[in-house]
């Protein structure tokens, strides 16, 4: 799905009342009437006390809109303006008029923090004050109503986004934005429900359609993307029923040291579980029994070092290398690792202590082949491009860093963002529960095992992501969080392919109709 910037959002308002010969008004009333019908669908009627809060631009028309509706269907409804500045907007004021002609229960204007309604916690709050318009920090009184929505410990819906939450910069005050419950955003979700800074302003999200014109909304090029299985389906190769192991690639893993031999064993499982055509693990002579015997599937090539890896060579060809996994930074790693970037042609992943080599040695960077991948957890990720102020600069640092390399940045977190040329893939799956050892060198094996089926290395890292987190999921529906194996990812992969052809569940009614 893709994520628009506030720019195209307003050029696909504008647009659409165009192509469709509608006004403004008209699609503010299409958007408030798409909240009431959400609502209305949950509540049926019930008399729990609505406190809506408008504020004076075309969020606060949305909830006006909303309100109108609510008050017609007999619903239990206090509106107030807040009335945070005088430049209400032409959609305010008409459905400003319209709601005054409905009922005489007209508006309450809030212009300080005195006379703040009481709402008690079985009510309901409407978030309307703020929608995508904020260009700007909120004035202390209205911050302080905003206070007084989290005390009171009310559900808090927000229309679009929650107030006082910006679509493109970073919060300053945290008690300045409101905490909501639900945000129902229109049209496309917005990247902040997704960045570690900000994605606590709003427990769950859901878009509602309203409308936009349709060519408008296929052609125009967003520069973030949300991924879920609709949009890693259509890059999905299948396999053709003549098909032999030499086509799906040879994935080369190289990495482990003395006591960390695992995860070579786990990156190597999960490149032959996701579909490697054969797996080689380069490692380090003290994990040859180790892996054969935790991995008879995987064939291994040993290091002349009993314990690190030193000197990197091999006979074979393979089609991918995967590099860092449990490898350590010794200085005679570091000194084969360059000659290896000096020479090597394949595709390459590089993750872990490959990444942290990299960092301290950032003339190797430009060794790297053309869309290299890395993979880096946050520390990683600080370590190569330096630290940042704020969840807005880490991207913009990361997309620079991305170009000037013209690598495949997957930053790995809550919600993975893979960056690569200058777009941002933002992940949907995964839970807390991929917070356990080993779960990184799973994902390595998996993209490892993607490009070594002959997917390009971006569509690899963007469809692994996917894969690693509904493995997890699907994995934690058995164990929970807390007991959450990398090893459990790695047995769920196989279910996460398979639920990608998976039909949605049919409607119960819907079944039962077919069956009459
Ligand atoms: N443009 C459209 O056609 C549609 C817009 N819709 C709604 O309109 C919203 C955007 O409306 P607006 O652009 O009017 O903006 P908002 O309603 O978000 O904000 C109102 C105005 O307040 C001013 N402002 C910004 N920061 C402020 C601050 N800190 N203190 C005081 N004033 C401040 C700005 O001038 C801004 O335009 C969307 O989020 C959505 O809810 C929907 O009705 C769907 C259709
Ligand atoms: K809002």
């Amino acid at each position: 799905m893709k994520i628009f910037s506030k720019a195209q959002i307003y050029e696909g308002d504008r647009l659409t009342a165009e192509r469709q010969n509608i006004s403004s008004t008209d699609l503010m009333e299409r958007a408030g009437t798409q909240i009431f019908n959400w609502m209305h669908a949950r509540m049926q009627g019930a008399q729990v006390p609505i406190h809506i809060f408008c504020g004076i631009g075309n969020n606060g028309g949305d909830g006006l809109v909303l309100a109108r509706h609510l008050v017609l269907d007999g619903y239990n409804v206090k509106t107030y303006i807040i009335n945070y500045s005088d430049k209400r907007s032409k959609d305010f004021l008409i459905n400003y008029d319209r709601i005054k002609n409905t009922t005489k229960d007209w508006p309450v204007l809030l212009s300080d923090a005195e006379e703040l309604p009481e709402i008690h916690p079985n009510d309901i709050i409407v978030d309307a004050v703020f929608g995508i318009g904020l260009n700007r920090p909120v004035v202390n009184w209205v911050k302080t109503l905003f206070m007084h929505f989290k005390a009171s410990k009310a559900f808090t819906l927000s229309i679009d986004i929650p107030s006082g939450l910006f679509v493109d910069k970073p919060v300053e005050d945290e008690d300045a934005v409101v905490y909501a419950g639900f945000t129902l955003s229109f049209a496309s979700p917005k990247l902040v429900f997704f960045l570690p800074e900000t994605a606590k302003y709003t427990v769950q999200w859901e878009i509602l359609d309203i409308g936009l014109d349709q060519e408008y909304t296929f052609t125009t090029q967003t520069e973030t993307e949300l991924i879920s299985k609709y949009e890693v389906l259509p890059n999905y190769r299948p396999r053709d029923k003549f098909s032999h192991k030499g086509q799906f690639g040879h994935s080369l893993i190289i990495g482990g040291s003395y006591g960390k031999i695992g995860a070579v064993t786990l990156a190597s499982k999960a490149a032959l579980s996701t579909g490697a055509g054969l797996v080689t693990a380069f490692i380090p002579k003290c994990g040859y029994q180790i892996l054969q015997t935790a991995f008879p599937e995987a064939m291994v090539i040993t290091d002349d070092s009993e314990t690190t890896i030193t000197n990197i060579n091999f006979d074979i060809e393979p089609t991918v290398i995967a590099f860092g996994v449990g490898i350590g930074k010794h200085v005679e790693t570091v000194k084969t690792f360059e000659a290896f970037l000096k020479t090597n042609k394949a595709p390459l992943v590089i993750d872990a202590d490959g990444l942290n080599i990299l960092a301290e040695n950032k003339g190797l960077l430009k060794l790297l082949p053309p869309e290299c991948v890395l993979t880096p957890h946050p520390k990683e990720l600080e370590r190569l491009i330096g630290a940042w102020a704020n969840d807005f600069e880490k991207l913009d640092k990361a997309k620079a860093f991305a170009e000037k390399y013209k690598i495949v940045l997957v930053i790995k977190g809550a919600n993975t963002i893979t960056i690569f040329n200058n777009k941002q893939f933002v992940n949907t799956t995964g839970n807390p529960g991929l917070a356990t050892a080993g779960s990184g060198d799973v994902l390595t094996g998996i993209i490892t095992g993607l490009i070594s089926q002959g997917y390009h290395t971006l569509s690899a890292a963007i469809f692994g992501v996917y894969l690693h987190g509904k493995a997890a999921d699907i994995a934690v529906e058995d164990s929970g969080y807390e007991s959450l194996l990398a090893t459990h990812v790695i047995e769920n992969i196989g279910k996460a392919i398979v639920d990608l052809f998976a039909q949605p569940e049919q409607h119960e009614a819907a079944q039962q109709s077919q069956e009459n």
